[in-house]
Formats: C-alpha cells, sequence, structure tokens
C-alpha cells in the first residue's frame, strides 16, 4: 500500500548537511581525500581543467572550467535563469547543462514586499490575499555548491573561490546574493542554501542551491507556504490563503517531528525558534506532541492493516480521522499523505461521497506539495471523477487480494 501514497517531504536546509545532523534521506558522502587549494597541489586544478575541457565541452553560453581544486571547478552561465555559477565536478556541470532553465514564474511584482521583522531580520509579507495553491515564487539557483567542496576545501581557499563565483553573477543576482545574512560569502551559503540533488536522485550529487529572493523567507513549524525541489528549479506555493500584511513562512526542518526535536535542529541553525507552534503553552504544547504521536501511530497501523489481504481489520474512520489529526495539527503543509489514505479507504468500503471529497483534496494537496508530476495525482483525479472505476472501490466487499498487490491506476486495473 505504501506504494501508492507519495509521502515525500522537503527538509533540505543547509545545516543539515553538516556531520550527523541530516534528517533527509541523503547520507553525506565521505570524501577520500581532503580537497586542497590549488596552490598545496601544484598542477592538479590544471590537469582536471584539461581533462574536463576534452570529455565534458560545454556549449554555449556555459563559461568554465576555471579556479579548479581537484575536481570541483566554477562554471558559469549568464543566462541559466538570473545567471548560474556552479561549483561542482566536470560531471555534474555537464548534467546541469542539460537540465531545463524554465523563465522565472510567480506572482506580480509588488504582490509580496520585504520588511524587518522584531527577533528575525528580514522578511517576506502579502501586499494582497494570496490563495491556497498559487506559486509565489519559482526560480533557479544564483549559486550551486557541490556540498563535499563546502564541507572539505580549506576555509581560506574556499572564500576565495566562493567570491569568484559571486563576483561571475550578473550585478542585479550578486546584489540580491549579497543582500543574504551572513557576515562572509561562507556564512551567507551556510544560512540561506537548500539542499539540491542536480541530477535528480537523493543519494548523489548533493549540492547547496542559494535562491536569494527565496531564502527572505523566515521559518515557521506550521508555514504558510510549502516549497518543493525539481531538480534544481525551486518552487514555493501557498498552502492556505494568505491574507495582506501577513508574512509568508516555510519550514526549514521536517514540522511533522515532536516540538523537542524541531527546537534542537532549530538549534543548530544558531536561533531559538519562537513561532507559534514552538511556544505554545506547555498544556497545548504537550497536545500538539500527542497529535504527531497519534498520527504516527495511524499512519503505521494504516500500512500494517493495508497489506492484509483485503485490508483486514482497516475501518473507515480511520481515514477519517487521519485528516482530522493533521488539520487540528494544522499540517497544512504536508496534508496529501492524509487525504490520499483517506480517499483510498472510504473508496474500499464503497463510500461514494466520502471518497470523492477525499480524493478531490489529494489531488490538490499533491499538486501543492510535490507537483504536476506527483505520483498518486492521476490515481487521485480519478477517483474523484469516477470511484467506482477506480482500482480500490469497493474491494472490502468483492475481492481476496492484498492491497498492496492492487494496480496503482486504472489502465493498469483494466489490464489485470
Ligand atoms: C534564510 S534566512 C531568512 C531571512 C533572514 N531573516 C534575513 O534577514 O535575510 C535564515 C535566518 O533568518 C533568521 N530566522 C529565520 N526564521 C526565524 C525564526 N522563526 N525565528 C528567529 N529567527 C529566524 C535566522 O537568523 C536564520 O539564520
Amino acid at each position: 500500500f505504501h506504494s501508492h501514497v507519495d509521502t515525500t517531504t522537503s527538509c533540505l536546509w543547509s545545516p543539515l548537511v553538516r556531520e550527523g545532523q541530516a534528517t533527509c534521506a541523503s547520507p553525506r558522502p565521505v570524501l577520500k581525500q581532503k580537497i586542497q587549494p590549488d596552490e598545496e597541489q601544484p598542477g592538479l586544478g590544471r590537469a582536471s581543467q584539461n581533462n574536463t575541457s576534452k570529455e565534458h565541452a560545454l556549449p554555449d553560453p556555459w563559461v568554465g572550467p576555471e579556479k579548479c581544486h581537484g575536481q570541483f571547478c566554477l562554471f558559469f552561465n549568464p543566462k541559466a535563469g538570473d545567471g548560474l555559477s556552479l561549483l561542482t565536478s566536470a560531471r555534474i556541470a555537464t548534467v546541469a547543462a542539460d537540465l531545463p532553465f524554465p523563465l522565472n514564474l510567480g506572482v506580480e511584482p509588488g504582490a509580496i514586499y520585504e520588511a524587518q521583522v522584531p527577533g528575525k531580520g528580514a522578511g517576506l509579507f502579502a501586499n494582497r490575499t494570496i490563495r491556497r495553491g498559487e506559486i509565489i515564487m519559482q526560480r533557479t539557483p544564483a549559486l550551486l555548491i557541490q556540498s563535499e567542496l563546502h564541507i572539505e576545501l580549506d576555509p581560506a581557499a574556499r572564500e576565495a573561490l566562493y567570491k569568484a563565483a559571486v563576483n561571475r553573477m550578473p550585478a542585479a543576482s550578486r546584489e540580491r546574493f549579497l543582500g543574504q545574512i551572513g557576515d562572509t560569502v561562507y556564512d551567507k551559503v551556510e544560512k540561506n542554501s537548500f539542499r539540491v540533488f542536480v541530477d535528480g536522485e537523493n543519494t548523489h550529487s548533493p549540492h547547496l542551491g542559494i535562491y536569494p529572493e527565496v531564502s527572505k523567507m523566515n521559518h515557521d513549524c506550521r508555514p504558510n507556504v510549502h516549497y518543493r525541489l525539481r531538480d534544481i528549479t525551486h518552487t514555493s506555493v501557498a498552502v492556505r490563503d494568505i491574507q495582506p500584511g501577513e508574512e509568508l513562512t516555510i519550514s526549514y526542518i521536517f514540522g511533522k517531528a515532536p516540538r523537542a526535536t524541531r527546537l534542537s535542529q532549530l538549534e543548530d541553525w544558531g536561533f531559538s525558534c519562537s513561532c507559534q507552534q514552538c511556544t505554545l503553552p506547555p498544556k497545548e504544547a504537550g497536545a500538539s506532541d500527542s497529535r504527531i504521536r497519534q498520527i504516527q501511530a495511524l499512519e503505521d497501523e494504516i500500512e500494517t492493516l493495508m497489506s492484509r489481504a483485503r485490508g483486514e481489520g482497516i475501518r473507515p474512520e480511520m481515514g477519517a480521522k487521519l485528516v482530522e489529526l493533521y488539520l487540528a495539527e494544522r499540517l497544512d503543509a504536508y496534508l496529501s499523505p492524509a487525504y490520499t489514505r483517506a480517499a483510498l479507504i472510504y473508496s474500499m468500503f464503497g463510500n461514494e461521497e466520502r471518497a470523492r471529497e477525499y480524493a478531490r483534496e489529494a489531488a490538490a494537496a499533491l499538486e501543492r506539495e510535490t507537483g504536476p508530476y506527483a505520483r498518486d495525482l492521476e490515481s487521485m483525479r480519478e477517483l474523484a471523477e469516477n470511484p467506482k472505476r477506480h482500482w480500490s472501490w469497493a474491494i472490502k466487499a468483492t475481492s481476496g487480494t492484498p492491497v498492496a498487490e492492487r494496480p496503482a491506476n486504472k489502465t493498469q486495473a483494466k489490464k489485470g
């Protein structure tokens, strides 16, 4: 059953790349050899540069490789988005050169503005009502840095290299980059970057991606904006209606974690979380943690029961309860797994009204949270449109096949 529910989440900010702090699925790769600056390894930079130009010629208007340290060099493309500086290996540079660079999308100029927030520095605010599901910003990065390089390179060489990458940026982009919080270029990278997988796989090629406009959003454990990354394109979407004057926030961490975990992860950021959820009075904070535990337990139970023949033991109210807990906990940025499970459960029991209602919500949440390519999107749309033709319909009454073995969509179901 789990294969039918897309439970992908985002938690991609840079402190997570430090050793031992990663909460996302990607272990930090261990460097076999510490990277040294060019001066300490005469010829190494030049040698890799020569190999690079022969084996990985980048198309115009890419510039580079230059300023190499071991396998990592500076590459630059003034026409990729608002200009992209890339500090990475030649292999990844060729992957990046093939990626799409969509035009900037999002709300019209003036719909959001920057202002100071007491205790948080600058932040972004809505200038008009922004509706749930609206794309606030879609951007490609100004700077991408291979994580190994960021962690392992000698600090003086690293700062010089980072400055060279920033100097390559077009003036407007450079100004936005330098306007980010942080004392040095390294510090700005530390405090403002997202973890990005350039080749789209969550186990290889972790990079730090800097999107200077996006990084003006402060943290909230119950944010009103969710972001998703596909290749290197960063998309921020409103997850509830946002009123004029309201601050736009994203979560820097996985918001479904209990309060103590969230607080400790945010300490790594160098600030103590003062968002509404983290500063709840003890009784309410306890109730919130209890809901998070109930959500986890209920999801585990649903998974277990769904893997049995005909989902034996599953009860329809489990779906409604799961949605109720998510909504009570204001997990607006993470609703798709709850709605998807609820829709399937009610469909299995042949409850058309509930199945359609939850499937509609699931499809909308999947589109916000994962995007138009979300794995379960088509299936949820089909369920909302015509429950009786969906693979899950009324199977509690009609079949002995374990739910986990059933095809995920109608096309497969018809063949079967
Ligand atoms: C990505 S930046 C956000 C924009 C930043 N406030 C600025 O002035 O550019 C992250 C930094 O903002 C501050 N910050 C973000 N969310 C915060 C919060 N909920 N409480 C306090 N400080 C916060 C912290 O200094 C953090 O290192």
